[in-house]
């Protein structure tokens, strides 16, 4: 679960990103962050996997409130959040094996359990015949099941996305979708920013729509709602 109570967000040049947000999002829901550019969208994405600290108000992950959590917990609340990015933010120097069993090192799983989940996700993300290549060998699609398999692997709680499909042509964008969809179904809670209106209206789900930084709408199977 992930709560937000009178969450403001202040950057440190006066913008005031977020004002006075409250929400929850409960265990297996699939939600989908809408707005304008500039909004607040990004801001309450980062919030939400600890990236950043509210300026005020409280955050809490899994009941632990995130600004008391001191630096070198960090990972180990992370540890329960999987994030996707819209640029992949592979480490292009890896095949994409390694950029997810790299995620598993990083936690100290034990050797002989690596290869074993590495395997089963890029299966599961389709991509089990490109495992050995680089990233720079994979096409965009491909690249983002590897960022997605690498969120998946250590059993997170909670997906976090922004604009996953943001970089990504509609073919590649909808199998994503189905992806996460599917990984949604498994029981992972979903949550992810975006600017594609064609997936919201089609793929019904929880929307929250910010402008200026505050919650104007909240409605399960809702709409995008703008024009972009
Ligand atoms: N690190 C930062 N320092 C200062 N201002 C910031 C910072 N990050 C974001 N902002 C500002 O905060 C506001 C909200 O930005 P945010 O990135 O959260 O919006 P967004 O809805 O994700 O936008 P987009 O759809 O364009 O990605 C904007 O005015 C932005 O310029």
């Amino acid at each position: 679960m992930i709560e937000m109570h009178d969450v403001w967000k202040v950057y440190s040049n006066g913008v005031e990103a977020l004002r006075g947000v409250n929400v929850s999002v409960g265990h297996g829901e699939f939600v989908y962050i809408v707005g304008p550019s500039g909004a607040g969208k990004s801001s309450f994405i980062k919030l939400m996997y600890r990236e950043e600290k509210p300026t005020h108000g409280i955050v809490l992950i899994n009941d632990v409130n995130v600004k008391r959590v001191r630096d070198w917990k960090i990972p180990h609340v992370r540890r329960k959040i999987g994030v996707v990015f819209q640029d992949f933010k592979l480490l292009p120097s890896m095949s994409a094996y390694e950029n997810v069993a790299f995620a598993m090192e990083a936690i100290e799983v034990p050797k002989r359990k690596i290869k074993p989940r590495v395997e089963e996700v890029l299966e599961l993300v389709g991509l089990n015949d490109r495992m050995h290549a680089l990233p720079s060998q994979l096409s965009g699609g491909e690249q983002q099941r590897v960022a997605i398999a690498r969120a998946i692997v250590n059993n997170p709680t909670f997906i976090i996305a922004d604009e996953p499909t943001g970089n990504l042509d509609p073919e590649n964008s909808w199998d994503i979708m189905y992806l996460l969809e599917e990984i949604n179904n498994r029981g992972t809670t979903v949550v992810m920013a975006t600017h594609n209106k064609e997936i919201v209206n089609t793929l019904r789900q929880r929307v929250i729509a910010i402008e200026q930084g505050v919650i104007v709408r909240d409605e399960e199977g809702g709409e995008y709602g703008y024009e972009d």
